[in-house]
């Protein structure tokens, strides 16, 4: 609903979650808003116009706005709200970009939905997705929604479409995700490049039986269903060769107790879900082992899905 907008000088701090796309066989159509981790966003309406991105130490994120994918999504909000207005961004970037648990799409929604806040809420949702899939073709090339709209809807959504836009909200049974990180930079840009553009009609059939049987799995609350599911034979054998142990960590944690998972997002983080907490925290030592052994320095995550998406804090 329509609100005032708020006075110069006013700012909201949004917290944006991580989020798993594609959730192994929905390639750019499926994804899932996680509770931790969480990027801080904080956005200040400035008396002059214009975009000011503050630097960040950390990551040196550029602090162009067509080059911050928070920028490019305030401008594409900017085009159509018409009237003058000026935004200063700060991010406090918890989430690794080019981790594969959707860093460029959480400053992506947080920026619109904190300057939609601080308008007084003219936009809906849907508008806000469009808007920051503008920041999702600066990091990656492409305008993908499967990481953008979780993160401003919550919970798990289907991309039906993205040209005209069509999102739907899933629901799900509870499930437990654990997520590692190997601490590698893989850029989402370059794990699209290698994909092969033809697609056998073999492997499309049984890729579409695993999404649809996966959406029906989580709408029944079927959990074997999922698990079978849980299958990718067009991205997963050419992506997969990108990630150290990735064979290992999904074998493993299969055979304690995970219903399944695979890569998140385009990696190289890895991510597999659990009915229980439990077998959730056995996963997580199964990654804890396989990349102690390799050397290879990582974070892992026992979260659960997050209903809520990017949400203000209002203090
Ligand atoms: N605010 C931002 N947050 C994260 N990445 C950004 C931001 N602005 C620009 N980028 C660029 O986007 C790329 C990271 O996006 P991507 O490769 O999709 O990672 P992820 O898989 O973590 O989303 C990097 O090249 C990074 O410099
Ligand atoms: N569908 C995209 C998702 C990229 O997710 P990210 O978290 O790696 O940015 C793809 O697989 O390329």
């Amino acid at each position: 609903m329509a609100n005032d907008i708020k006075s110069p000088g006013s700012s909201v701090q949004v917290l944006a979650p991580a989020t798993v796309a594609n959730l192994v066989c929905g390639f750019d159509v499926l994804g899932m808003a996680l509770q931790q981790p969480q990027d801080v966003m904080t956005v200040r309406l400035t008396e002059k116009p214009g975009i000011f991105i503050q630097k960040d130490d950390v990551y040196n994120l550029p602090v162009e706005p067509e080059k911050n994918v928070a920028g490019a999504s305030l401008l594409a909000l900017m085009e159509e709200w018409k009237a003058p207005v000026g935004f200063e961004v700060s991010i406090d970037k918890r989430i690794k970009p080019g981790s594969g648990l959707g860093s460029s799409a959480a400053s992506s929604a947080g920026a619109v939905v904190a300057a939609n806040h601080l308008l007084g809420s003219p936009f809906t949702k849907e508008d806000l997705v469009r808007f920051a899939m503008n920041g999702e073709k600066v990091a990656s090339g492409v305008k993908h929604a499967d990481n953008i709209a979780p993160c401003i809807y919550g919970g798990i959504t289907l991309i039906r479409s993205i040209f005209p836009l069509d999102i739907v909200q899933l629901t799900a049974p509870p499930m437990y995700v654990t997520v590692v990180h190997p601490q590698i930079e893989v850029r989402t840009s370059d794990a699209r490049q290698i994909l092969r553009k033809e697609v056998q009609l073999k492997a499309a059939i049984k890729q579409w039986g695993n999404i649809a049987g996966l959406v029906t799995g989580f709408l029944k609350n079927d959990y074997d269903l999922i698990g079978r599911s849980l299958e990718d034979v067009i991205i997963e054998p050419v992506r997969s060769i990108l990630i150290p142990g990735f064979d290992d960590v999904k074998k493993r944690s299969k055979d304690a107790g995970a219903l399944g998972g695979g890569i998140s997002g385009s990696g190289p983080s890895i991510f597999m879900l659990s009915k229980e907490e439990y077998v959730a925290k056995g996963v997580e030592d199964v990654m804890i082992d396989v990349y102690t052994r390799l050397g290879i320095e990582f974070k892992t995550y026992v979260t659960m899905i997050n209903y809520e998406g990017a949400k203000c804090i209002i203090s």
